[in-house]
């Protein structure tokens, strides 16, 4: 249920927001990097365990300046790294002149609170960095309902920490006391009230998305989805020869694109784009993008685009299987497509990776290098939903005519006078068999015919 807000509420609750946003954000900071690996936390990249992060907060708009790696047994609770490790982070800090320290790890907001208390500058974690570039590249209005849920989620219990920020910065003790604990109480109401009414705006847009995906459900759906910067958008122009943003950037690509794909010898198929992931993608990102992932979990096939390039890429699918396990998509026809083998200068990683996932296809959607096998897949992976069948029954049925005209792809009608029967001879989806289904319907399944547009193309070509 959502209350009718009011606007002075409205008012309040962006000022704290804004505050928060500018706490959180590090374009233009100097940043110190932290890498902590723990048992069930190795580092992807033992060479450079920053990598990744970097990477973000490069992406997010600052500069780094140092970094700390150490390796845990388990995590020191007040300050997620030793009181030794902390005192070294303190010089590196001092050294390098840096605003900002990000941990490429998740910190408790206790943990955050008692190392800026330590260190004397904000600490934000992994979490923190990919919110912060998700706000600052959501244009939709959509995407920026989505990231500000996810935001002020994530914000809730850290408040007591942004208050203790502020009533620093303005010289303030760092305990919350009389008025700051009444301010804080206030504000937890404010980002209560605004996360119910964001989210029941949320619930009418994924609504309304389920039913325009719905609407489609007889299409070819198919969505790409994957690990960022894997090269899905670029893949997506090289398909459709759409023009969406390709950028060499972590989350270029904050909504979904739909295109129109024609392969050659089957027809149409609608292609969509989406939003990249990442390992431990803030959960509550994944919850609030459910509007903007809609293609994904109700396309018929998904094309997992991986960077086949990339000494992570075995890493990158474990994750992107994560997160479709999150959204329920992992029980989905699903093509693994080993992307920019341009790129690969030793074929022997190429090699492994095939035999890891023999039914992979390798392409380059730079070069167009493997796109034909793609289609090849793309093209048995739907027909295996799908049937050729002659159907006959009375001239009279009209309502299985009907049905047959637009739910299939129908090559042939012939009547047979003498039989007073209709013989339709068509490709559809197979669940859509027992719709027809009654005493007078005879199903035949037979060999599949290539569409006569497609033959056409193919002959003129
Ligand atoms: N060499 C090479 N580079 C590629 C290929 N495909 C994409 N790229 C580059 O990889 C970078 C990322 O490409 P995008 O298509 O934006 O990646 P994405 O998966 O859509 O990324 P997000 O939207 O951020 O999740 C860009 O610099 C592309 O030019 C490829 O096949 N070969
Ligand atoms: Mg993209």
């Amino acid at each position: 249920m959502c209350a009718a807000r009011t606007a002075p509420e409205d008012l309040t609750i962006s000022k704290a927001f804004d505050t928060q946003r500018e706490q959180f954000s590090v374009a233009s900071e100097k940043a110190v990097l932290v890498s902590v690996a723990l048992p069930d936390r190795p580092w992807a990249n033992e060479a450079d365990p920053c990598d990744e992060i970097r990477g973000l907060v490069e992406s997010a708009g600052a500069t780094v300046v140092g970094q700390l790696t150490q390796k845990r047994q388990d995590v020191q609770l007040a300050t997620y790294i030793g009181s030794g490790k902390v005192g070294e982070l303190r010089e590196l800090v001092e050294g390098a002149g840096a605003d900002v320290v990000i941990f490429d790890n998740d910190l408790h907001p206790g943990q955050a609170r008692n190392l800026e208390q330590a260190l004397g500058i904000k600490v934000l974690d992994r979490s923190e960095v990919i919110l912060d570039i998700f706000a600052g590249r959501a244009r939709t209005a959509e995407s920026k309902l989505q990231v500000e849920l996810a935001q002020l989620e994530y914000s809730l219990p850290r408040l007591k920490q942004m208050w203790s920020h502020l009533s620093r910065q303005k010289g303030g003790g760092i305990g919350l006391r009389g008025p700051g604990e009444t301010q804080l109480e206030s504000d937890r109401r404010l980002v209560q009230h605004r996360i119910r009414d964001l989210k029941h705006k949320l619930n009418e847009v994924t609504a309304r998305k389920e039913r325009e995906v719905k609407s489609r459900s007889e299409e070819h759906t198919v969505s790409l989805v994957g690990y960022t910067n894997a090269g899905k958008s670029h893949l997506m122009n090289t398909l459709t020869k759409a023009d969406v943003l390709v950028k060499n950037q972590l989350f270029s690509t904050l909504d979904t694109r739909t295109r129109q794909w024609h392969i050659r010898d089957w027809g149409r198929v609608l292609l969509s784009d989406t939003v990249g992931f990442i390992r431990d993608l803030p959960h509550h990102l994944v919850a609030s993008f459910k509007a903007t992932l809609s293609e994904a979990r109700h396309a018929k096939l998904l094309l997992h685009v991986v960077d086949a390039s990339s000494p992570q890429a075995e890493d990158h699918i474990r994750a992107v299987g994560a997160v479709l396990k999150e959204l329920n998509c992992d029980q989905k026809p699903t093509i693994l497509v080993l992307n920019k083998i341009d790129k690969l200068t030793d074929r022997a990683l190429l090699t492994v990776l095939e035999a890891h996932h023999p039914r992979a296809v390798a392409v380059s959607g730079l070069t167009g290098e493997g796109i034909d096998r793609l289609e090849e897949a793309v093209m048995e992976a739907l027909a295996a939903g799908f049937a050729e069948a002659e159907i006959v029954t009375d001239a009279g049925n009209g309502r299985v005519l009907a049905f047959l005209n637009a739910h299939a792809e129908v090559y042939r009608q012939e009547f047979r006078d003498e039989a007073n029967e209709v013989v339709v001879r068509c490709h559809l989806p197979k669940h859509l068999l027992h719709h027809i289904a009654g005493p007078t319907v005879k199903v035949r399944f037979v060999e599949r015919e290539k569409p006569a547009a497609a033959q056409a193309e193919r002959e003129s070509a």
